[in-house]
């Protein structure tokens, strides 16, 4: 079981298409990620509990936990944890519907009521972006180093950036104390898997300077 500190990886159909989706994520996870993603907006359930299925076998042996973007019913069928944004259902349900060690992260925009509420659902961290442009998902950023403190004073919970972050803006995220970098893009728009490793060590030394 990982903790909630660390490098949080976000798989991405159209980076990983063609073969990549099992040796990029393995090279994540190699590199020293915690959490993994499974973002997979298609609604080919019949493909998305497959790939879900080898990315929990993944996870497991490299001591990770998955979660499953927007999708609570196919977390609570592998046993895993779940992301949910303000329009994905609710945190409590999920929480109800996965138990108690599950990990259930909630989208709060950039907002530190959000994140108040996303605790008293039962969240296990609370995620606010955008910090930086993101090509994965344009839109201004609105999320600060400010409000990180915010919600750090008023919210006992791990704090999950997102958006933009890339190996040339994470340090002072993770000195201002977010706890968990999401990356897709910095990640995942690699080459090779050699380069998504490269990455991804780099990432998760930030946690350790
Ligand atoms: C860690 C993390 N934070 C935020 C999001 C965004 O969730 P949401 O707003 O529901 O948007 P989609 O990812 O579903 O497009 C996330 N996925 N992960
Ligand atoms: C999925 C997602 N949610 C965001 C938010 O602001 O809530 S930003 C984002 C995309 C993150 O990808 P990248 O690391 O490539 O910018
Ligand atoms: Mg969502």
């Amino acid at each position: 079981m990982s903790t909630l500190r660390g490098l949080y990886a976000i798989t991405d159909s159209q980076l990983l298409a063609g073969g990549k989706l099992l040796p990029y994520v393995e090279a994540a996870l190699d590199g020293g990620a915690t959490l993994l993603q499974y973002r997979d907006k298609s609604s080919d359930d019949a493909r998305r509990l497959r790939e879900a299925q080898a990315l929990k076998t993944l996870c497991e042996r490299y001591g990770a936990s998955l979660l499953i973007n927007d999708d609570a019913e196919l977390a609570a069928r592998l046993g895993v944890g779940v992301h949910l944004g303000q329009g994905d259902g609710s945190l409590s349900v999920a929480r109800a519907l996965l138990g108690r060690n599950a990990i259930i992260g909630g989208t709060c925009l950039a907002q530190v009521e959000l994140a108040e509420q996303a605790a008293r659902d039962g969240a296990s961290y609370v995620a606010f972006g955008r910090f930086f442009n993101s090509q994965t998902k344009p839109g201004a950023p609105a999320a600060t180093l400010e409000l990180v403190q915010q919600a750090r004073a008023r919210v006992q919970l791990p704090v999950c950036a997102i958006g933009g972050i890339t190996l040339d803006n994470a340090a002072p995220l993770v000195t201002g104390g977010v706890s968990l970098l999401a990356v897709i893009h910095a990640l995942f728009s690699a080459d090779t898997a050699q380069e998504v490793n490269r990455r991804a060590r780099a990432f998760s030394a930030l946690f350790h300077a």
